[in-house]
């Protein structure tokens, strides 16, 4: 095999050479930026390359990018200290096959990246199975695939995973979907919704508790780090957390014990945690809701989860297999009700998309046509829906209004507006200064493109 090593520290190229040599693979070295041109004037064809993250001329991701540009199949891996596990995972997602941690414990890490890497095919059906296993649709837009690619090349590490994205995007699905390709399958997966439960109570249900920690308590009680512990821990909405859950689970997160809620043993564990949210985790932590330290212990990998008007190709194959599985596979959908479907917006994304489907299979009782499909949720009717309104109604509920704010109905209108218009232009200058007035970036962050940024800023 021909194999291109680049490392400014002589001592590993002579430990790769010695390796690689004694069992018949050629070897290339390059010890810098400059060392890598001159090969690369001299057009070789590498199957393999082991690249250091820190050169002394130059960044190792740059040469990644350019081998994987300029020899798309050399399989590239990665050489990294802990310290720069963030670069390493930027590495993987520019298409480095794996990274591998600098100091070698021991070799056979190298020896098994020199064997060829399991067939496509395999890797393939792997993906397909975890998908089976954890009922996500998967469809073939490019959002979707974008997603199952970076799920798949990370599921095997033992980093922390944020799962963000509209609701209804199958966040909890793609965490039980990771959990099916780690490895971990056989080994528990629990999920708890960390915006469900009082302060209290979420604190004993996380870590456990003794026997008689608090009235009522009259048996210890294992908590899901306890319980998921060596599986997987989906900590759901995290968004939500207060902020001393979350000093807590920065805690666990660093030192990876606990104690249970008065208990004096600290407990290890090993779960694998995934985090999720339909927040914007960094504009909470800008408005100081969010730890930034947390943030940055959670957002390792993250996973966006694309909503579906970004992925209509994919509206017919997920409307048809959640027919086969909520209703028969007799159901079908016509031509036209396909079309209602796919020009529509999806708020809720796949969840409304499955109510909408149940309620229109359950209204056709066969094919379901375009007249079936309705997209509006029963909406709850308000108090003053339910009122019959009348005119004396409506000027007593002005008036209270007006003397409660001591103002005109006008003013309290037009406060409410300056008001919105003052917190997003406080957004928007967050966004614009954290990035130091990079635009394109400040608008990723607000998730908008950047000519509505711009529409925005002229406002
Ligand atoms: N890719 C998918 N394939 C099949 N079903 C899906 C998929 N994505 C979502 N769903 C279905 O949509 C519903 C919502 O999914 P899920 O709870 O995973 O979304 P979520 O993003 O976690 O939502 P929320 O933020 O509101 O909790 C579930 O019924 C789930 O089965």
């Amino acid at each position: 095999m021909k194999i291109l090593v680049i490392d400014d520290d002589y001592d590993i190229g002579t430990f790769f050479r010695y390796l690689l040599v004694e069992q018949g693979h050629h070897i290339d070295l390059a010890h810098d930026g400059k060392e890598y041109e001159r090969l690369r004037g001299q057009n070789h064809l590498y199957e393999l390359a082991f690249i250091d993250l820190k050169l002394p001329d130059t960044n190792g991701l740059k040469l990644l990018a350019d081998l994987k540009q300029t020899q798309p199949s050399c399989r590239c891996i990665v050489m990294t200290g802990y310290s720069t596990i963030d670069t390493a995972v930027e590495a993987v997602k520019l298409g480095a096959e794996d990274y591998i941690e600098k100091p070698f414990e021991d070799i056979s890490i190298i020896e098994e990246k020199l064997q060829q890497p399991k067939q496509n095919l395999e890797a393939d059906d792997q993906i397909e199975q975890a998908a089976a296993q954890s009922g996500m649709i998967m469809g073939t837009s490019e959002a979707m695939q974008k997603v199952i690619q970076l799920a798949a090349r990370f599921a095997q590490k033992p980093l922390t995973i944020l799962i963000d994205g509209e609701t209804g995007t199958g966040k909890e699905v793609a965490a039980r979907f990771i959990h099916e390709l780690s490895g971990l399958r056989e080994r528990p997966f629990l999920g708890v919704n960390l915006g469900a439960l009082p302060e209290q109570i979420l604190e004993s249900e996380l870590f456990g508790h003794e026997a008689g920690a608090f009235t009522g308590a009259q048996k210890m009680r294992k908590g899901y780090f306890e319980m998921a512990s060596e599986g997987t821990l989906l900590l759901d909405e995290i968004g939500e957390a207060s902020l001393s859950t979350q000093v807590k689970l920065l805690r666990v997160l660093e030192s990876k014990e606990f104690y249970r809620v008065g208990g004096e043993r600290p407990i290890k564990t090993q779960a694998r945690i995934i985090a999720a949210t339909n927040q914007d985790l960094h504009l909470a932590a800008l408005a100081e809701n969010f730890r930034e330290d947390l943030l940055y212990r959670l957002d390792v990998v993250r996973l966006t989860m694309p909503p579906l008007r970004e992925r209509k190709e994919d509206i017919p194959e997920i409307s048809r297999l959640i027919l086969y599985k909520e209703i028969s596979e007799d159901a079908v959908l016509s031509e036209e009700a396909l079309e209602t479907l796919q020009a529509h917006c999806w708020p809720g994304n796949i969840r409304e998309l499955t109510n909408v489907l149940v309620r229109a299979a359950a209204e056709a009782d066969g094919k379901i046509e375009r007249r079936h499909i309705n997209m509006r949720a029963p909406v709850r009717r308000t108090a003053a829906q339910n009122h019959i309104v009348s005119r004396e109604w409506l000027r007593e509920k002005k008036q209270e209004l007006e003397e409660e704010n001591y103002l005109s109905l006008e003013s309290i209108i037009e406060n409410i507006r300056n008001e919105e218009k003052r917190s997003v232009r406080d957004i928007i200058d967050h966004a614009l200064m954290i990035t130091r007035g990079n635009r394109r970036e400040a608008a990723e962050i607000l998730g908008v493109n950047t000519r509505k940024l711009r529409y925005w800023l002229n406002e």
